[in-house]
């Protein structure tokens, strides 16, 4: 073997003496061309093919980048600090890029803070991310899950889903609760009215409106007890935040039970058990006296029905193609109200706290307002509002929207394989959070984003119907908000109502701009304001 290794060399050698030459006339450089050939493809296909495969390896398992972690924290000490985590995110953001890992607790995560990311994870590979996280929390107060908000992404939630786009939120549903919305705005003008020049607590006035509206929506009253139902599910919007020390350390439940959270958690999801199998057995009871509301499917039921008397109506005829349990009635009810209640409210909230900051936007507002509705309105008449001639406030909430998305961090997503987002693996189950709230800020994409200017909208196509990323406060893809035209009605017709008949002004020299912690991001501080009548209100308000 020697030998001939021997041989081979001092042949190889005077071939490419002789090839090198240019003279190549014997056998002998055949054969030495031959191996020197073969040598150099195999040597070169081994080594293309080692790099390669470490150029895969590293590009395939390469995880987007992030900050230090710390022994079981991993990196909660990155985000609770003295902001709020949408804010301290964003910071994060600035230092480790629009796509960033992060622990949290026992929890991996993924942060996407760039319009690219968010088309790759809501658009591109919308299907691998178009389930949520399930944690302990939502386990204990969501039926396990089994609701359109949270349920995990498969047959029986698309469905859900359909049911709450085609039956509970569609377009003719929403209309059908025309008379709603006007009899509480003309109730909430009622209550404002005796405090004209008198400081009023415009937030609470707000949140009851808007949860006035979504309780007679979806349970077709406003429940005896709805004072502490809503606060009871205030609660458990606290819990579902997914920051809570359950869903942080899940392998770890003797945490949750020393620091009281699991008797917190489980005390909250008893009384909401409660209070809704109270509301669905109420609406049998009446469907049994009322045989008028079962199986009528004409316009006349439309206006008559409340959203769980259509998911009892469809799960007795039984024309939903998988049979629907009282949970899952129980489950989409509370969907509703905590999805539609908090988010509406928050967004009227930051809209009259920009404008009252803002007295030239304010008029520009009023002043449009007033010129459309006329001096004699006689009545709170929803066309007004919706047919599309109030240009203005309909920029004026599109901008609230983009300096103040309700949702801020959208709600969470998980994926359901490994997939690439922006050329970085993401390990299968990782919690994504898109940070909306850092992407409409981004000077990348606004001109002055920190400045509120809803002339910003004038010329400009950019709206928040789940095409634009730049502008999703409602997210966008399979889980976008199937809420929004229901959310919209109501915030529209209260301001256009409330900047047509009153005056504000603002006790405080500088308002308090501060967010409060939570799911959604309300004010810190109510919003105390004086309202001035301008116009005397109808006699029916
Ligand atoms: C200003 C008002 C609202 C805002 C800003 C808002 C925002 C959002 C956001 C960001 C999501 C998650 C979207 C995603 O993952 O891509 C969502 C989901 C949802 N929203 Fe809204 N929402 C609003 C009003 C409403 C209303 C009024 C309702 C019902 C009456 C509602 C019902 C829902 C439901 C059921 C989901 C879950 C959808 C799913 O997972 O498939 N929302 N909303």
């Amino acid at each position: 073997m020697a030998g001939l290794t021997q041989v081979s060399l001092e042949r190889f050698k005077s071939s490419v003496t002789l090839w090198v030459g240019g003279r190549s006339k014997n056998m002998e450089l055949s054969y030495a061309a031959l191996f020197l050939l073969v040598s150099i493809f195999s040597f070169s296909f081994l080594a293309l093919k080692f790099m390669n495969s470490k150029k895969q390896q590293k590009e395939g398992g390469r995880e987007p980048p992030g900050p230090w972690n710390l022994p079981i924290l991993g990196s909660l000490h990155h985000i609770f600090g003295s902001k709020l985590p949408h804010r301290s995110l964003r910071d994060l953001s600035a230092v480790y890029g629009p796509i960033m890992r992060l622990k949290l607790g026992e929890i991996p995560v993924v942060v996407i803070s760039s319009v690219e990311g968010v088309r790759e994870v809501m658009k591109t590979h919308d299907i691998v991310f178009a389930t949520r996280p399930i944690t302990k929390s939502i386990e204990a107060l969501f039926f396990a899950g089994n609701d359109v908000i949270f349920g995990p992404y498969g047959e029986f939630w698309r469905q859900m889903r359909r049911l709450c786009t085609l039956e509970l939120l569609s377009t003719k549903r929403v209309r059908s609760f025309r008379a709603v919305r006007e009899e509480e705005v003309s109730h909430l003008l009622g209550s404002l009215a005796p405090s004209s020049g008198v400081a009023v607590n415009l937030s609470s006035k707000l949140a009851e409106i808007s949860n006035n509206v979504t309780a007679r929506a979806a349970i077709g009253s406003r429940c005896g007890d709805q004072e502490l139902f809503f606060s009871v599910l205030g609660d458990a919007v606290e819990f579902v935040s997914g920051f809570t020390l359950v869903d942080l350390f899940p392998s770890k439940p003797f945490l949750g039970r020393i620091m009281g959270y699991q008797s917190r958690l489980e005390k909250c999801g008893k009384k909401l058990n409660e209070m809704l199998e109270k509301i669905v057995e109420e609406h049998v009871e009446k469907v049994g006296k009322n045989s008028n509301v079962a199986g009528n499917n004409g316009e006349e039921a439309l206006m008559v029905e409340d959203l769980t008397d259509v998911l009892l109506r469809v799960q007795r005829e039984g024309s939903f193609p998988f049979p629907i349990s009282n949970d899952n009635i129980k489950a989409i009810i509370e969907d509703i109200l905590m999805a539609g209640s908090e988010t509406s409210s928050t967004l009227m909230d930051w809209a009259m706290s920009e404008l009252i900051r803002n007295p030239e936007i304010m008029k520009k507002a009023q002043r449009e307002v007033r010129e459309v509705i006329g001096s004699t309105p006689g009545r709170m008449v929803e066309e007004e509002v919706t047919s599309g001639r109030l240009t203005y406030l309909q920029m004026v909430i599109k901008e609230t929207l983009r300096l103040h998305p309700p949702v801020p961090l959208l709600l969470f997503r998980e994926n359901q394989e490994i997939c690439k987002v922006m050329e970085y693996e993401i390990p299968l189950k990782t919690t994504v959070m898109i940070n909306m709230w850092a992407i409409t800020r981004d000077a990348k994409y606004w001109d002055d984003p920190n400045i509120f200017w809803p002339e910003r909208f004038e010329a400009s196509t950019v709206d928040f119907r789940g095409s634009h990323f730049e502008f999703a406060p409602f997210g966008a893809g399979r889980r976008m908000c199937p809420g929004m035209q229901f959310g919209l009605s109501t915030v529209e017709l209260v301001l256009a109502y409330l900047l047509y008949y009153f005056d504000w002004q603002c006790l405080e020299k500088e308002l308090d701009m501060g967010e409060a912690f939570g799911v959604t991001t309300r004010r810190k501080s109510p919003l105390y304001v004086v309202p001035t009548l301008h116009f005397p209100l109808p006699t029916s308000a």
